[in-house]
């Protein structure tokens, strides 16, 4: 029998256009939440897991297995722990693309995934204790820290890792164009495109 793991759900919504503090949750004026559906529509998976209990959990081992997750690493995100801290929360913040999945499990603390929409507005995804998401390769987004200045993640690989970004513009890049075929395409979207024409 799986473990119940209380927690709230994932959450995310769409980012006001303030030049405010990174860290702020940015929430439109209502705030306009965005659901786990959308998310997967933008190619994004998640799954809450026993964050508590990662090294023996067997929920972890067969997404591992199923996916072909062999590489394990942990990384913690703040001031104290991190080397060269300011240049990588700056260079984590530059929207960017991989050439593979962007997989990351959080064990502890929180932050903020941003992923875009397919009118390139930007959403926020705020990953907490236990939230493990699967970024697409090819997906513009970008990382920062919330208020708490602090998340511990494990990072996650098909074979050996490569974590380069590559910054915004990458419109021609093949695993780009790879992701807007696969995601972004006008019929796969739920949107009226008959007033546009
Ligand atoms: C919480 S892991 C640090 C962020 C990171 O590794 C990355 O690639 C952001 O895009
Ligand atoms: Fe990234």
């Amino acid at each position: 029998m799986g473990i119940e793991v209380q927690r709230p759900p994932l959450e995310a919504w769409y980012m006001n256009d303030s030049e405010e503090d990174q860290r702020l949750p940015h929430h439109r004026n209502p705030p306009e939440y965005v659901t786990l559906e959308k998310l997967a529509a933008l190619g994004v998976i998640h799954w809450v897991l026993d964050a508590d209990n990662h090294e023996t959990d067997p929920e972890l081992s067969i997404i591992r297995k199923d996916r072909g997750y062999n590489y394990t690493d942990v990384i913690t995100v703040c001031p104290e722990m991190l080397p060269s801290y300011e240049a990588k929360i700056k260079s984590f913040y530059e929207e960017h693309i991989h050439m593979d999945e962007e997989i990351r499990y959080c064990l502890d603390g929180s932050g903020y995934f941003d992923v875009r929409d397919p009118e390139d507005h930007w959403i926020r995804i705020w990953v907490r204790k236990g939230d493990m998401i699967v970024l697409p390769a090819g997906c513009y987004h970008r990382f920062t820290l919330d208020e708490h200045n602090y998340i511990m993640a494990m990072r996650l690989f098909v074979g050996e890792p490569i974590w380069t970004p590559y910054n915004r513009p990458q419109d021609e890049h093949p695993v780009r164009k790879g992701y807007v075929h696969q995601f972004l395409q006008p019929e796969l979207l739920d949107v009226d495109m008959s007033i546009s024409a």
